[in-house]
């Protein structure tokens, strides 16, 4: 019989009998692979979105108001601060009162890089609590998120749209002994935020530790006044209120708020405190793409030029300092700038130039994970089996071994995905 050379089934049907034991071994842990992929990612994607299942359930706590238009879907407090939390921690349990959930988060152990944006779609009111210290500078738990912004905001590739649809408000923690840099963090984030499309909820707080230059006494004083504003208008934006100006106000009272890039919280008169929250009406220099009104152009004209001519003097105050001769490569607009390279790098980028990065996906890792399995399996029983080959192969003592082998590797590959890669999570 010319076929039973080829296709005598019995051999390896009974090789494959034999040695079952491995090929249960085999198919196990692939089970276990699959199962721990999945464990690991459904634990990932349950953390991630417990503020939006909240965010679901909030107002109070009931199922029954998920059909019921949610305006705000918590908040979260941002501090960069040395000496503790309290401020922050004081914003908290105030925000609780209002039944939202609250998160205090320290910069530190925030990545603006990958989370910020999610604001965007997030409903989530985001209070920024930020203290300066010497020579206008961040603290070192907030440095790299102001350089991140800083470098975002003047950033052509993320635009003047950004952050469109993320809503903050910033307080400032300062002392106004140091006079040419007061409070210098908060205005910078404040600035930073509202250049990539934010809206600002309640304007800026300034914090003055001088109690007797202090707006109100002292620090804890200005930090009472601008928490107030801020739990007032997080009322009115829980409400669905987009405006709390009714609409009598003086036109121009409105808009000189509504328009600032930047603007403090003693600015504006006492009786325009609704309207110098206007701004949460939403209408910021990012409604530039969309319709604006005439008369407002001179004004948004004139801030950008102002932001212009302040960046214009702060770098060439800086390269004079630096240098006088000019380098041409510095000169050179180059895509990557030093925040997004240290940040790409982090997630595992190869960077060419100073253009572009790769990094494999995920999946494709996946795939070589996979595929080397399959190749192995194939080795190991074959594709189509002959008389004896399979048997001979699947019979040798290094067999058990190799398969042993094969699974630590790929469970060690598959835990650095989980563990290690950012881009995995
Ligand atoms: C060494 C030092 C330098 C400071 N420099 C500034 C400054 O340049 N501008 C400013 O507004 N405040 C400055 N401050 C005041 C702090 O911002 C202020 O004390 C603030 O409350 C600190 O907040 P924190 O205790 O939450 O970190 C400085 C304070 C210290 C101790």
């Amino acid at each position: 019989d010319p076929f039973s050379d080829t296709w005598d089934f019995s051999s390896p049907v009974i090789s494959l009998w034999i040695n079952r034991f491995y090929i249960y071994l085999g198919l196990y842990s692939n089970l276990m692979n699959f199962v721990q992929l999945f464990i690991l990612k459904g634990k990932k994607s349950q953390e991630k979105s417990v503020p939006k299942a909240t965010g679901d359930l909030m107002t109070n706590g009931c199922i029954s108001l998920q059909n019921k238009e949610v305006f705000v879907s918590g908040v979260k407090i941002f501090y960069g601060s040395q000496t503790g939390t309290g401020f922050a921690t004081s914003l908290a349990e105030a925000v609780t009162s209002l039944d939202l959930p609250v998160a205090v988060i320290n910069l530190k152990e925030y990545d603006p890089d990958d989370q910020l944006v999610e604001e965007v779609t997030s409903k989530n009111v985001c209070a920024f609590v930020v203290a300066t210290y010497t020579d206008g500078q961040p603290t070192e738990s907030a440095v790299w998120f102001c350089k991140w912004l800083e470098e975002a905001s003047s950033d052509f590739r993320f635009g003047k749209t950004y952050l469109k649809g993320m809503r903050y408000a910033v307080f400032g923690l300062g002392n106004s002994v140091y006079a040419s840099h007061f409070n210098k963090v908060g205005k910078n984030v404040d600035k930073w935020l509202w250049m990539l499309g934010a809206h600002r909820v309640v304007a800026r707080g300034e914090g003055d530790c001088d109690v007797v230059k202090s707006k109100h006494g002292s620090i804890e004083a200005d930090f009472r006044v601008w928490k107030t504003k801020f739990l007032a208008r997080l009322q009115a934006l829980q409400k669905g209120e987009k405006k709390p100006c009714d609409g009598n106000c003086k036109r121009g009272q409105c808009e000189s708020s509504v328009h600032a890039c930047t603007q403090v919280e003693g600015e504006e008169e006492e009786p325009s405190e609704s309207t110098s929250e206007e701004e949460s009406g939403t209408e910021d220099h990012q409604n530039l793409n969309s319709v604006v009104d005439v008369e407002d152009l001179g004004k948004i004209m004139n801030c950008v030029k102002k932001e212009k001519r302040e960046k214009e003097e702060q770098e060439e105050k800086s390269s004079l300092v630096r240098n006088t001769v000019k380098n041409e490569d510095s000169e050179r607009r180059t895509m990557i700038t030093p925040a997004l390279r240290e940040a790409l790098t982090k997630q595992g980028y190869q960077l060419i130039g100073s253009h572009s990065g790769v990094k494999l996906c995920r999946w494709t890792k996946v795939f070589i994970l996979f595929k080397c399995c399959f190749c192995f399996m194939q080795l190991l029983y074959g594709s189509r089996p002959g008389p004896k080959a399979g048997a001979k192969l699947l019979s040798h003592p290094a067999i058990p071994w190799m398969l042993v082998l094969y699974h630590v590797c790929g469970l060690t590959l598959l835990w650095q995905l989980c563990h290690q890669e950012p881009g995995f999570r």
